[in-house]
């Protein structure tokens, strides 16, 4: 199995790589790629970590070598946030820098699984599937935005206020990865019940979570720990449906046929072909049917943006 981690030199992709480094199975490959000259250095230091894992590193400006025969990719090329911007203002520069490793990924390993990071993960993974598209090799069930930070944010933070173990919560989150569009489905979660006032605490807790670290940061940057744990987490689950396991489930933002969107966050099935199969994402309250019909305007927006650029 072979793993390609573009953006590797960055907060989240030098995390990301540490954690696949330790954790990918044994005779797997790990090749790294980013612009930084300091990447090929990256991957010498992770190569003396003793694990079955063998580690590439490439610079420049050209990923191909980093792609070739990669099973699974996943992208944080890019730019984060810094206080006072909003996803969207990453949109100008990382739209383009996602739409040009995209063009690589297409003619370099168009069958690999890719996970795309880089916000804003509403827009960039429409214009990767654009870019996969035109270049005729797009295949909806191998393309993920990969929304696991929501996810391992709301399992810590339920865990957290209602005293719970964290390995015992599980919960879906639903929509997009920004803002309103982000949509913990707490009124599933299995042994807690919310008041009102606490659903709507915690949905906007989870919603705003991701500010709160670039807050915390102070112009340092975003969530990247978290965010190379949720995205080793995802691309673990990737290589396990790979393999033939049984019941791989994540939620991830996909073209999965949704009533909602053209792209949507929701429970995914994942298997030797990347989505298996779209899972239902059941019962919800009043004030989640509430909130996922009122981010869709937001949502399809975003989704445009990125088609229109691509165009
Ligand atoms: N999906 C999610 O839940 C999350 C997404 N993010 C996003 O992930 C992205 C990366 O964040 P960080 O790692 O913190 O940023 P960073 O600035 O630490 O790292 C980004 C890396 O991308 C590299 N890069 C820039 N252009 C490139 C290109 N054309 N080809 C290859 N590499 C290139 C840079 O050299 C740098 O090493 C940001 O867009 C951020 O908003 C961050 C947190 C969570
Ligand atoms: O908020 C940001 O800019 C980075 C991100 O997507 C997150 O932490 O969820």
């Amino acid at each position: 199995m072979k793993v390609a981690v573009l953006g590797a030199a960055g907060g989240i992709g030098q995390a990301l790589a540490l954690l696949l480094k330790t954790q990918l199975p044994a005779g797997s490959k790990l090749s790294l790629y980013d612009i930084a000259p300091v990447t090929p250095g990256v991957a010498v230091d992770l190569s003396h970590i003793p694990t079955a894992v063998e580690v590439k590193g490439f610079a420049g400006q050209d990923p191909s070598a980093a792609l070739e025969g990669a099973d699974v990719v996943l992208i944080s090329a890019g730019v984060a946030r810094k206080p006072g911007m909003d996803r969207s203002d990453l949109f100008n520069i990382n739209a383009g820098i996602v739409r040009n490793l995209m063009e690589k990924c297409a003619a370099t390993c168009p069958k690999a699984l890719i996970g795309i990071i880089t916000n804003p993960v509403n827009t960039t993974v429409a214009i990767a599937a654009e870019v996969l598209k035109a270049a005729g090799v797009y295949d909806k069930n191998r393309l993920f935005g990969i929304t696991t930070l929501d996810v391992i944010r709301s399992e810590t933070f339920i865990a957290e206020a209602k005293g719970l173990n964290v390995a015992d919560v599980k919960v879906s989150v639903i929509g997009g990865h920004s803002g309103v569009t982000i949509l913990p489905l707490l009124s599933q979660v299995e042994g807690v019940s919310f008041t009102d006032e606490e659903v709507a605490a915690m949905t906007t807790r989870i919603q705003n979570a991701g500010t709160e670290v670039v807050e915390a940061k102070a112009g340092g940057g975003s969530a990247t720990l978290s965010m190379g744990q949720a995205a080793c987490r995802f691309g673990l689950s990737l290589v396990r449906g790979l393999q033939g396991d049984d019941n791989v489930v994540e939620c991830a933002y996909v073209d999965g046929g949704s009533e909602h969107a053209e792209f949507f966050a929701q429970p995914v099935l994942l298997g030797k072909n990347g989505v298996e199969k779209v899972l239902a994402y059941g019962d919800v309250s009043e004030f989640e049917a509430n909130a996922r019909d009122a981010m869709l305007d937001t949502l399809k927006a975003d989704i445009t943006l990125g088609v229109e650029f691509v165009k």
